[in-house]
């Protein structure tokens, strides 16, 4: 039977487009890609300096979308191609950014132009020729709750209105500016400012994704395997490294921040419905999260421990967790965000999507994928003796 005619939320059939996915090479476009490639018609013109996590669906040229998608090594930084591109398609989805945060005081000033400098063209090119943007910033941009400026003991840090995150409402607060950590944060507020002022002079259609710790399969790197040895990734990518290896979970500053993780394909439907559903999706700000999935970096460490022990058949360690000071971790000028619950308001009535998968149950099937990956070729650069210098 013929497919059923896909249709939008309210009805409309769903046209196949062009989309021009800028940073299509990275751990959230290449899920963003499978997930157009298998269930949508629509065509993508890949746009990255790197095409590994999305090579599976470049070759062979049997597959049954091939044609669908085209792969572009372009750096966004100084290449004409970039224009071109845009205008070809009907919407571009920007992603490209250094957003790890290891990166942020160490590399301010690659990580400011990353995050603010590069997007300016692809802003500029969407404006200038009428074409539709869904740009990707970062819950980060609210920075540290209210309430974390209360006594440490104050009852009103219970109350929501103190740390619960909305898009038109809370504000975006840093720490200071030798605390360069906020070097992304601010760079990503700015350019939010800057999609939202074409919007309102200039009428450029967009939408802007701030994403609460989307997480799974190739998120990041495996040092030392897929990537530097001395590279940081984010903390799913470090814990998962330091598990594979055997070694204990290093938890900054004792792990007391609040993160709340969403699995990357819940996520990805959120990102779904904003592109076929434009009439709902253009002028808004929304956050991607899971307000469900709430731990502490300690109590992630714990549960990511346990599940790996499900998954790898090895015994946790005897102490499977240790404290480092930031300073340590991270080097000068660190700061962190305590607490990061998204308010779900604006896209439940937008788009009316919620997020499904449970913690649990989203690093039992990320720690699944990194052990099948990893293990073997951890096994090999551990038992490799080091070259004698
Ligand atoms: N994953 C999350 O939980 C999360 C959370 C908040 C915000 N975000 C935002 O979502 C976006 C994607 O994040 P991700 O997790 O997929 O990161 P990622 O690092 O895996 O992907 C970013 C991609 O952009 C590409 N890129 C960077 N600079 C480029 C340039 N100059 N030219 C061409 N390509 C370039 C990189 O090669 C990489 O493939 C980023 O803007 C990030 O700030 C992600
Ligand atoms: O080995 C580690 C790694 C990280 N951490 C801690 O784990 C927490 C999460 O760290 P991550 O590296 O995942 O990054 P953060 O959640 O702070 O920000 C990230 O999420 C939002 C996006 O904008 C970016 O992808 C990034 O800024 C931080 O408190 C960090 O200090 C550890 O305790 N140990």
């Amino acid at each position: 039977m013929a497919s059923a005619a896909r249709v939008d939320l309210d009805g409309n059939p769903i046209k196949a487009m062009t989309i021009c996915m800028i940073g299509a090479g990275g751990f959230i476009g290449s899920h963003l890609c499978e997930k157009l490639m298998a269930e949508t018609p629509h065509k993508v013109l890949a746009v990255d300096v790197y095409n590994d996590k999305i090579k599976h669906l470049l070759e062979p040229a049997s597959l049954p979308w091939a044609g669908r998608i085209q792969f572009h090594r372009i750096n966004i930084k100084n290449d004409s191609r970039l224009e071109g591109l845009i205008k070809m398609a009907d919407l571009t989805i920007n992603l490209a950014a250094i957003c790890t945060p290891a990166d942020y005081n160490t590399r301010p000033l690659d990580t400011i132009y990353s995050n603010f400098i590069d997007a300016l063209p692809v802003v500029k090119y969407c404006s200038e020729n009428n074409k539709r943007l869904i740009h990707f910033s970062t819950c980060e941009v609210y920075g540290k709750t209210i309430g974390s400026f209360l006594p440490k003991d104050s009852p009103m840090r219970q109350d929501p209105a103190y740390f619960i995150l909305k898009e038109d409402a809370s504000p975006c607060i840093f720490g200071s500016i030798e605390k360069q950590r906020w070097s992304y944060a601010c760079a990503k507020q700015l350019i939010e400012r800057l999609v939202y002022a074409e919007g309102a002079e200039n009428g450029l259609e967009f939408t802007i994704v701030r994403p609460f710790n989307w997480i799974g399969p190739r998120m990041d790197f495996i040092p030392g395997i897929d990537g530097p040895s001395e590279g940081v990734p984010r903390v799913l990518a470090c814990f998962s490294n330091n598990l594979l290896r055997g070694e204990p979970l290093k938890l900054v500053d004792g792990g007391q921040s609040q993160r709340t993780f969403v699995y990357i394909k819940d996520a990805i439907e959120a990102v779904l419905l904003m592109i076929e559903n434009p009439a709902r999706a253009n002028g808004h700000i929304f956050n991607v999260g899971n307000p469900n999935n709430e731990v502490t970096v300690r109590q992630l460490a714990e549960m990511m421990t346990e599940v790996y022990s499900k998954v790898s058949g090895e015994p946790a360690l005897e102490v499977p967790t240790i404290d480092v000071s930031s300073k340590e971790f991270y080097g000068e000028g660190y700061d962190d965000s305590d607490k990061r619950i998204p308010d779900m308001t604006i896209i439940n009535t937008q788009l009316g999507w919620n997020p499904k998968t449970s913690l649990w149950d989203l690093l039992e099937s990320t720690l699944t994928y990194q052990h099948r990956t990893y293990a073997e070729a951890i096994k090999q650069a551990i038992s490799k003796p080091i070259a004698s210098s």
